[in-house]
């Protein structure tokens, strides 16, 4: 890009998150789910203040006896542990979600003390740990916890990329400030994922020249919040041209960076790019931080244990007790509109993708394929893709 148009381009950057959030009501929300998500990554208890009913919370991978000590004097009865119906099923070794009762609503189990630990809920929290339990918790339904409060405590421990366990209980909001936790509101939590896409401003813009691309340039957006930031590639001049080129493509540590073998994500990246830079219009490439379809990267190495010992991509999610693919695609529609692109032909196999973008007012004109052969070793993950993905094969 000519030197003018990066400094007209500065002018279109917008102030720093932190400068909005001065008074801004939506991103003080966004401030603190993000401060509570870091509390529970780093063993914390919080507060999640659902108006009349509040609970005390805290996750169960990373809890440890001070935490739960600080849980038990916040409480105001004895704590359950909150799972995923999938995990709670798997724990308990049979089936749990009654008809009535869908999948994203967690299941509630009554612990004894001896499971009240920090070994034992690491075991119950995830799979892979998992040891023979010394007995059997048993299912209990969750007496005055608000209906919002279970399944937003299991968000906020999404958004931090944690195993979605926690230790709950009913709690004083009194007791838990005395005691110095931090306190999120039930309705920031269950705004956040859409507060994060619709805030994305752009911060930064610089010119790299790619081996596949010398005409590159990346974009890189920020969220109100200061969370991870999400990359716009553009090849070309993409603005410009009516309907460009556009990958969407979900962060891939070992793919993209490893040369990883155990998935298609390096080759689609980097064909994407080079099928981009031949084209007269170019191209986009979104670079989603959505690693792992959105469970981030310690729980798809953890995926990836789990599909050692048998189970395809999408079971594997769900013994987790995460869904089959948790990516909200609306931080692609904001990018692309900041980017000023609003019609697109999309390079992806994923019949979802395609969807979600439509869902949000992204204008796709077309899908371009973009499948690359097996390589031996993905060559089930592939398959998974196209059966229980609805994958398009061509
Ligand atoms: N949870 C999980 N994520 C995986 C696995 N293998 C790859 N991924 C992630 O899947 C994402 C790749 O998705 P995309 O490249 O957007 O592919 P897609 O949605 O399947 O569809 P296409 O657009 O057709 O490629 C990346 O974030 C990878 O880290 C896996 O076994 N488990
Ligand atoms: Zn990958």
């Amino acid at each position: 890009m000519a030197e003018a148009s990066i400094s007209a381009f500065s002018a279109r950057l917008t102030g720093s998150p932190a400068e909005k959030a001065v008074g801004d009501p939506r991103a003080l929300a966004m401030r603190a789910v993000h401060r509570a998500a870091s509390e529970l990554r780093r063993g914390t208890p919080v507060l999640l203040d659902g108006g009349g009913e509040s609970l005390i919370l805290a996750a169960a991978e990373t809890v440890g006896a001070r935490g739960l000590a600080e849980l038990a004097e916040a409480a105001l009865a004895a704590p359950v542990l909150l799972l995923s119906a999938s995990r709670a099923a798997a724990v308990l070794a049979r089936p749990v979600s009654a008809p009535a009762s869908p999948e994203e609503v967690p299941v509630a189990l009554r612990l004894s003390p001896a499971l009240l630990a920090p070994d034992s809920l690491r075991s119950l929290a995830d799979p892979v740990a998992e040891q023979l339990l010394p007995e059997s918790p048993q299912i209990v339904p969750a007496p005055g916890f608000a209906e919002a409060l279970p399944p937003a405590a299991i968000a906020l421990a999404k958004i931090g990329r944690l195993l979605p366990a926690l230790v709950a209980a009913p709690a004083s909001p009194a007791i838990a400030a005395r005691l110095g936790l931090l306190s999120v509101p039930v309705d920031a939590v269950l705004a956040y994922p859409l507060s994060a896409a619709s805030s994305l401003a752009r911060v930064a813009e610089a010119r790299v020249p790619l081996e596949d691309a010398p005409e590159a340039r990346i974009t890189a957006f920020r969220a109100a919040d200061g969370g991870i930031e999400h990359l716009a590639i553009l090849v070309g001049s993409p603005e410009t041209a009516e309907a460009p080129l556009c990958r969407i493509h979900s962060e891939c540590f070992t793919g993209d960076l490893l040369g990883s073998l155990r998935c298609d994500c390096g080759p689609q990246l980097r064909g994407a790019i080079a099928r981009m830079a031949a084209e007269p219009g170019g191209g986009v490439l979104l670079y989603l931080a959505q690693e792992g379809r959105g469970i981030g990267l310690v729980n798809k190495l953890r995926a990836y244990t789990l599909q050692d010992s048998g189970l395809d991509t999408l079971d594997a999610n769900r013994a987790l007790g995460y869904g089959a693919d948790e990516r909200d695609f609306r931080v692609a529609a904001t990018m692309l509109e900041a980017l000023g692109i609003p019609r697109i032909r999309l390079l992806t196999n994923n019949p979802d993708k395609l969807a979600g973008l439509a869902a949000c007012g992204i204008n796709v004109a077309g899908r371009v394929s973009h499948l690359f052969a097996a390589n031996g070793v993905n060559d089930g993950y592939l398959q998974t893709k196209k059966a229980r993905f609805g994958h398009l094969m061509g």
